[in-house]
């Protein structure tokens, strides 16, 4: 019998997206309906530096930041069985992408800017690549980031969806190893 459901085995998934998509709050609701561990990245990297995200940036700066999520990134993407949430950037790193996407099932959570917009508010106070921004350079970057996001194996439409039916709607794609 077929289906359109996609064999993961025990492949990690990936989740990648615009920054507020809903990676990390999606992320974490699949690995318990999944019962798989859970790595988001830029939790990860927050704790080693032991410093929110907005003050890695500021004083540690960007470039290193980048440095810190690639090699992060690489070394769960070599794990089996996780459900990894990316950073809104991770994936501009070719690297990044290469080894998700050789290694992983990498699923794209996506979201139109009319959707997007209503979520700036809540995001800017701990996203530093809002702050300082103009609401029309947000937007050509979302647009822009856009293009590379559409390197992935799987799309889900989170429009309209709340965190728990996007969560669902993955599970849906998938099909997971019998026991
Ligand atoms: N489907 C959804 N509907 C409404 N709000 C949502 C949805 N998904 C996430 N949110 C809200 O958007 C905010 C950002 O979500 P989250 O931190 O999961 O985004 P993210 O993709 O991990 O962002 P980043 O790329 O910066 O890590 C949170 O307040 C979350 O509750
Ligand atoms: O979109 C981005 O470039 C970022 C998104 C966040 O997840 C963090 O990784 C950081 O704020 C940068
Ligand atoms: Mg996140």
């Amino acid at each position: 019998m077929t289906n359109n459901k996609t064999p993961i085995g025990e492949k990690s998934i990936v989740l990648i997206g615009f920054m507020g998509v809903g990676k990390t709050t999606v992320g974490q609701l699949l690995a318990d309906k999944l019962n798989r561990s859970f790595i988001d990245i830029d939790e990860e990297i927050e704790r080693e530096y032991q410093m929110p995200t907005t003050e890695i940036f500021k004083t540690i700066g960007e470039k290193k930041f980048r440095e810190k999520e690639k090699e992060t990134v690489i070394c769960f993407a070599n794990q089996r069985g996780k459900i990894i949430s990316l950073g809104g950037g991770a994936f501009m790193q070719k690297e990044i992408r290469d080894a998700c996407l050789q290694n992983c099932i990498v699923f794209h959570l996506d979201i139109s800017w009319e959707y997007w917009k209503d979520r700036f508010g809540t995001l800017i106070e701990s996203r530093p690549l809002l702050q300082n921004k103009t609401m029309e350079e947000v937007e050509a970057l979302f647009h822009e980031r856009k293009k590379t996001y559409a390197d992935h194996h799987s799309n889900v439409m989170t429009d309209g969806f709340t965190e728990e039916e996007v969560a669902k709607q993955i599970i849906n794609l998938i099909e997971l190893p019998e026991n």
